[in-house]
């Protein structure tokens, strides 16, 4: 049994772990500390987590990458970081300021001509988005406003193709989201972007929980399945020849 309190214990587990398998290097780095020194909110995924988003863009061979939530551009450089050369990743945030920092961080990095940041609520950028980029994105990860989880779920199917993948982070928050009294719009939102990956023809997904440095919390990771068309089932006509 340990000694620690489960919060320490998992920072000190997250530690091990991300200097182990994901040790920052100068732009990761650099990234953290411009968004701090801007003051800007620590809800950035924790590196190993970036790692994580990193290792799912690779194995899905993702030319193309939608997320909505910048920030800072952290998660941003996890998932650009993934693409090849003539990759396209289009990242999604409200808050100017946030914009502006991920800019910086982006173009430290050396990703600003692969990452495009558009300024705005979402929900109103995604329009522009559809138009733009006609090509079908390979991921989507949803990382903004919780409470309308459900419609950018929506948006990921309408902009993917089918084989794409969609994660959407922090669906546990702290366990709350067994919470089915319909108050609190983050976890109403979350609730309905989860009953969506649940019923939806068109995707097939899960939910799972973490802990560590960034508290208790979790992610969904969905699979755009192809169209269910009636198919022809051959056998049942043939005759015996
Ligand atoms: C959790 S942070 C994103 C963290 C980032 N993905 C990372 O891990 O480095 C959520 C971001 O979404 C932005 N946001 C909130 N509401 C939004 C909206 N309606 N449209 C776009 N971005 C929004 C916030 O300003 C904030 O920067």
């Amino acid at each position: 049994m340990s000694e620690h309190a489960p919060e320490e214990q998992w920072t000190a587990v997250d530690d091990y772990l991300t200097g182990l398998l994901a040790p920052a290097d100068e732009a990761l780095t650099a990234a953290l500390a411009d968004s701090e020194a801007a003051g800007l909110p620590h809800i950035n995924v924790a590196p190993n987590q970036g790692k994580f988003l990193h290792l799912i863009a690779r194995i899905q061979g993702a030319r193309r990458i939608l997320e909505i939530g910048t920030l800072g551009g952290y998660s941003t450089i996890w998932l650009a970081r993934a693409l090849p050369a003539d990759g396209v990743l289009v990242t999604l945030e409200y808050d100017p300021r946030h914009a502006e920092v991920a800019r910086g961080n982006l173009a430290r990095a050396g990703l600003d001509k692969i990452a495009e940041v558009r300024v705005g609520p979402a929900l109103d950028s995604l329009p522009g988005i559809a138009a733009d980029h006609p090509e079908p994105f390979d991921l989507v990860f949803i990382d903004a406003d919780k409470a309308n989880n459900a419609h950018y779920v929506e948006w990921a199917l309408r902009l993917t193709r089918p084989g794409s993948v969609i994660v959407v982070d922090n669906v546990v928050r702290g366990g709350r989201v067994t919470d089915d009294s319909g108050t609190a719009p983050d976890i109403r939102g979350t609730r309905d972007a989860l009953r969506l990956i649940a019923d939806h023809p068109k995707l097939d997904g899960t939910a799972v929980q973490t802990v560590g440095v960034k508290g208790y919390d979790g992610f969904a990771l969905a699979r755009v399945l192809p169209d269910r068309r009636p198919s022809l089932d051959l056998t049942r006509h043939q005759t015996s020849w």
